[in-house]
Formats: structure tokens, sequence, C-alpha cells
């Protein structure tokens, strides 16, 4: 492969696809793009067109930009190259700051005012903009006096936001320690998004710091002029870096060495209640140059609060990067288990999953596209590897391992002695198993026989985290104590009394194992599997020994077998047990309550519930299983 780093932008000539008929075919999938951006909308997908290829070679070696390179922090004020640029096929080096992999434009026209296309920089003369400015409290809080404590050195990166200088510690106990500082000027602070996000990551920083693969806060300072974030000093630069100077890929093994920090530091801010929102290999730097160096997470300047439940709706992150719920507006942590997807797969085989010329076709490419694995080096690769990253890389966010999972999976569970971090789904997934019914639990706890010693590795763990009694039972009192070791304090101000409201059940009882496995697993991720359907007729064999029932008709009405609930008030039918007879009294209960005539209730009962004895179907039984989300419910109740 040959060396592309320094030229001006010319990748035909390191292109090994740029044949005559493989360029006309870029260009005119390129025209097609172009086209596409604009007219569509990241939702408006007519028909899926023949990607071009995604694959995304790396240079080798890079001329790294050095992490000492001389540059003035006045010149780095200026602005960065790379926000004027479309973002291009090939990584060439050295590349002009900021990083490749660009905010998605509306992230930066929100947070940093208008932007022009393709372009992140703030307009010198839009008047208006600077009065609302003018209007902003640009206070923080943070400590004055940064000029007399540290004296700046030179600048080590950029970004959008800021950019980042060595400082030396001027007095004081550490006197002559090096540090990072991150200085974000006020003037980029044109809205009130782009203020509260300084705030937010300095609060962000301050709390999650500690963490061994995190990089380390250690005070936050401002002037008229700027915010400065104090923090240690990275000095073995960029993942992006050493991506590029090993020629873009990875030997499994290293690359478990770096998906397993970055699993960890990921699993620890979830359980803290924070998503990051903006993974990728440029927010991760080394300490040191050392081959083995400790790799820390940067960069939390997106990263926000969410609470068990709850779903954020802003679009933010970089393009490469961005989960498909997050384009949809309704996601959680699960999308920064994405971008970690989209991290392994580049490390793994040195090619992007989803990449097209522009912002909207990289878009429909992670809407719609699913990444290559039939390209080298993937065939040579192990089926566990190819496993790991898919499960990563599931659409269904509800289907994509959670960070904590993915430290439990095959491929890397056995690389070193992994210690996996308690996980807030299994919080979640109890939640919904305290509030089911009988019917539903036993339907659980005859999936979870068939849970295979895999899936059952991560159950274990998680069950060992909550540090069950000797009888090996757990109850409320386990999880407070588990929740109060493994969060930080900022946590335990915000979440942790949700957490144990949500679970007030186990306040009475306790939990053993067994259950556990009921409670904790997650139906949508089995379904996921290629296994699911053994999954499922292996548990429904064993229901049918010992669960299935003749239906309670309060339990049809109920969310769980209908997702009936809210229009359905289950106190308002009195007959105990379904029988033929009795469905055209049900039929007329439904009716009554104003649903459409036209909804074939009989078929749902038809096929859920067996005539003969009033059982459950296995079609009613796989319903069961799921429960019904408040959201299906809704939208059933509307179709209705
Ligand atoms: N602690 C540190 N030690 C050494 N270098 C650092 C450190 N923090 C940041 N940098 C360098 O500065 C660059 C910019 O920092 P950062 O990513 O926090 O800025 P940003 O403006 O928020 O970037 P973005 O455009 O990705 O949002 C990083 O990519 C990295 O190269
Ligand atoms: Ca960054
Ligand atoms: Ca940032």
């Amino acid at each position: 492969m040959g060396l592309c780093h320094g030229k001006p932008a010319s990748a035909e000539s390191c292109d090994p696809f740029s044949s005559p008929s493989h360029k006309k075919k870029e260009e005119e999938a390129t025209k097609k793009e172009t086209e596409a951006e604009a007219g569509a909308t990241v939702t408006e997908e007519k028909a899926p067109r023949p990607w071009a290829s995604p694959f995304f070679p790396f240079y080798s070696p890079s001329p790294a930009h050095s992490l000492f390179a001389k540059r003035s922090p006045s010149a780095a004020s200026q602005g960065g190259g790379s926000a004027t640029s479309t973002p291009g096929r090939f990584f060439k080096r050295p590349f002009p700051p900021p990083s490749p992999a660009k905010h998605i434009r509306a992230v930066l026209a929100r947070r940093l005012g208008s932007v022009k296309p393709n372009e992140a920089a703030i307009p010198a003369d839009d008047r208006e903009e600077r009065r609302a400015a003018a209007g902003l409290d640009k206070n923080f809080g943070f400590s004055k006096g940064f000029a007399s404590k540290y004296e700046i050195g030179e600048e080590v990166g950029r970004g959008h936001f800021g950019y980042t200088c060595t400082a030396k510690v001027k007095k004081g106990e550490s006197k002559g320690q090096q540090v990072a500082v991150k200085v974000i000027p006020k003037a980029k602070m044109t809205t009130a998004i782009a203020t509260e996000d300084a705030r937010r990551e300095v609060k962000i920083l301050r709390a999650l710091t500690g963490h061994n693969n995190l990089v380390h806060f250690y005070d936050a300072y401002e002037d008229n002029d700027n915010v400065y974030i104090i923090m240690e000093l990275c000095e073995g630069g960029e993942l992006l870096d050493r991506i590029l100077s090993r020629g873009g890929t990875y030997s499994e093994n290293d690359a478990k060495a770096v998906m397993l920090q970055i699993l960890n530091v990921v699993a620890f801010c979830h359980l803290q209640g924070v998503v990051h929102r903006d993974l990728k290999p440029e927010n991760f730097l080394f300490t040191s140059k050392d081959e083995n160096s400790q790799l820390k997470a940067i960069d939390f300047g997106l990263s926000d609060f969410v609470k068990p439940d709850e779903r954020l709706n802003d679009i933010v992150g970089s393009a490469y990067y961005v989960a498909p719920e997050v384009l949809h507006r309704s996601y959680s942590t699960e999308a920064d288990v994405w971008s970690i997807g989209v991290i392994a797969y580049i490390l793994l085989c040195g090619s992007r999953p989803f990449w097209a010329r522009t912002e909207s076709g990289i878009f429909r490419a992670v809407l719609k596209a699913d990444p290559s694995f039939a390209e080298p080096p993937w065939p040579s690769m192990s089926p566990e590897a190819k496993d790991f990253v898919k499960r990563l890389l599931s659409k269904d966010p509800r289907r994509r391992m959670t960070a904590a999972q993915a430290l439990c999976h095959p491929w890397i569970r056995n690389y070193k002695d992994i210690k996996v971090p308690l996980d807030i789904l299994v919080f979640r997934l109890i939640k919904s198993y305290l509030r089911s019914s009988s019917l539903r639990k036993a339907a659980l706890r005859a999936l979870s026989k068939t849970l295979t010693v895999d899936e059952l590795f991560y159950l274990k763990r998680q069950f060992a985290l909550l540090e069950p009694t000797k009888h090996g039972c757990i109850n409320l009192e386990n999880i407070k104590m588990a929740l109060m070791k493994n969060v930080t304090d900022q946590m335990k101000e915000l979440h942790v009394q949700d957490i144990l409201v949500s679970l007030g059940a186990l306040q009475y009882r306790r939990m053993d194992f067994d259950e556990f496995c009921a409670a904790s697993l997650s139906v949508h991720q089995l379904e996921g599997l290629d296994r699911w359907e053994q999954h499922a007729r292996c548990a429904y064999e064993l229901f049918e020994k010992d669960g299935n029932r003749a239906i309670v008709i309060e339990e049809l009405a109920s969310l769980e077998v209908l997702g009936l609930q809210n229009c359905f008030p289950s106190s308002a039918i009195s007959l105990p047990i379904l029988a033929q007879d009795q469905h055209g009294i049900l039929l007329t209960r439904i009716r009554e309550l104003g649903l459409s005539p036209s909804v074939p209730v009989h078929v749902v009962l038809r096929d859920w519930i067996r005539h003969t004895d009033g059982k459950l179907s296995f079609l009613g039984f796989v319903k069961l299983l799921h429960g019904v989300s408040s959201r299906s419910a809704q939208s059933l109740a509307k179709a209705r």
C-alpha cells in the first residue's frame, strides 16, 4: 500500500479501487449522493442502492500529527481545516485538524450557531448571532487565576469546540507537573446549547474521574475569554493514529486489548447514567507511546445524563459512528455501544462499516445497509470476532449487547482477567419482571432453562456482583449495597433511589439464581440469535409441562397478552376462564370499548389461545414472553 500522507487530496494515486471502471462507478455514486444530499432527508430512503464499496483503506505509516507538533495556540484558534471539506473516502495524513470523523452538521449548527454547508465556522459578520451571544450567561463559576497557576505550552490537538495545549503547573504541591489544558473559547459559544455543553462537559468529567480508562480531571478555570479544562496529559496520541500507523488492521488479540478498555470505561459511564454520544477513535488517547500503554476516553463535550427508562432525542455525534436510533431520535446508552461496534469493525478490518461521500449517504447506510463481512480479511477471522462485531452493530438497540455483556462475549471474555462491571440493564429487566403476571414469570422461567453456558456466563457474573447471601439469594439490600459500592456520588444522588424504588418488591422477598436468570434475561436479545427458534420451542415444551394453564380473562385484557391495558379495564371482566363460547363475550366487551369492529381480535384469540383447553399456544407464549411495551400497547390501541 502506498503512502499518501503530506500530499494534497489525490486519493486516486493511492486508491486500490482506482481502475477506470471503478472510478466511473464512484463518480456515479457521488452524483447520486450529491443529489440525495440536496433533497432527501434521512428517513426518505426510496430503494436501497448498491453501496459504493465501504472499504476505506488506512495508510501506513502515518506521519501522525505529533502530540508535540509545533503549532501556536493563536494559530490554533483560527479554526479547523477539515471542517470545511467534505468527508473524504480515504484517510490522508496529516489530517487537517479537526479529525476526519466530523460531527453531524446539525450538531454543529445547533451548538456553534449557523453552519454554512460543509462548514462549522461561525460566520464572523453574523450580527444577529452576535447579539444573541451577547445575551448569554458565560459565567461558569469555575476557578479564576488560570494564568497565575499554569504556564501554557504547545498545542497538542484540536477539535471543533476547543484546542488542547500542554501546560506546566507553576506553583503549589504539583509544581512542575505537565498537564493538558483544553481551551474552549467563549467567543465560540454563540448559543445557549454551546454554553450548556461546556458546563456539562466539566460536570461529567468531575463526576466520572477516577476510572482507569478515563482521562483524569484536575480542575476547571475560566477568564473573560476562555474556559480551561485541566486534565492529565496523554502523551501517546489518539487511537486513530495507532490504527493508521498499523496500516489499518489490528490482530484479533491486539484488538481485544483495545476493546477491553473501551468497553470497560463505557460500561462504567453507563452505570453512572452517562452516555458519551461521541465515541470514535479520535476520542481515545494513549497515556504514553508505549505499545501496551493504557487507553483513556476523552471529550465528554456531547455527553449527557440519562435515566434508566429515559430516551434522548437530540441528534448528536459524528456521522460515521452514529447509531440508527439516534437518527430516529429515540435512544439511550445503546447508541454508544453501536459506536464501539463501528470502532471494532475498523480495528479488525481497517475499513468503515458504513461509508458514503455525503452525510446523508452515510446516514442511509447506517439505517439500511448491512456491513460487509464477506471481503478480506473477514473470511479468515474467527467466527467469534464476527459474531462480536455483529452483535454490537445490531440495528435494533434492544437486540444489541450492552457494554457489560460485550465483555462477557466468548470472543473477549477469556482475554486476560476481565472484571465485568455491574450492568444497568439487569435492573431495568428485573423491574419489568417484578411487574409481570405469574404467567409471564413462568414463561420467562421456562425460557431461562434453555440458556446456554455462554449466555449464563454473563448472568452468573452479574449475580455475583450483587453479592448474594450464603444461601444464594439476593434482595433489595444486596442491590442497594452493590449499587452504593459501584457508583459515583453523582449517580448516588441522581439515580440510585429511583432504581431502588422501582425494585421495591424485593424488599420483602428474596430472589435465587434461577429466578434471577428468568428476571434478567432479555427476550429481545435472545430473539436476535440464530438459534432463537430452538430456544423458544424448547422453552415452550418446558412451559407446557410446568406453567401453561388456561387463560384467565383478566390476563387477556391485561397488557401482557393483548396490549390493551389502557383501554380495557380488567376489572370490568369477571369471567374466570376463556372457553370457546366466551369469545363472543370478550369480543362484545372490546367493541363496547369503542374499538374498531374490523380488528380481528378473534384472530388474535385463535392464534394465541388453544381452543381445546384455553391455554396459550406457541405464538401466545412468545407474545407473553415479550410482554407489551407501553409504546406498542399505545400503537396497538391506536390501530384498533
Ligand atoms: N488530555 C489530553 N492529553 C493530550 N491530548 C489531548 C487531551 N485532551 C484532548 N487532547 C487532544 O486534543 C484534541 C481535541 O480535544 P477534544 O476532542 O476534547 O476537543 P473537541 O473540540 O471537543 O473535539 P471534537 O471536534 O471531536 O468535538 C483531541 O483529539 C486530542 O488529540
Ligand atoms: Ca474530540
Ligand atoms: Ca467534543
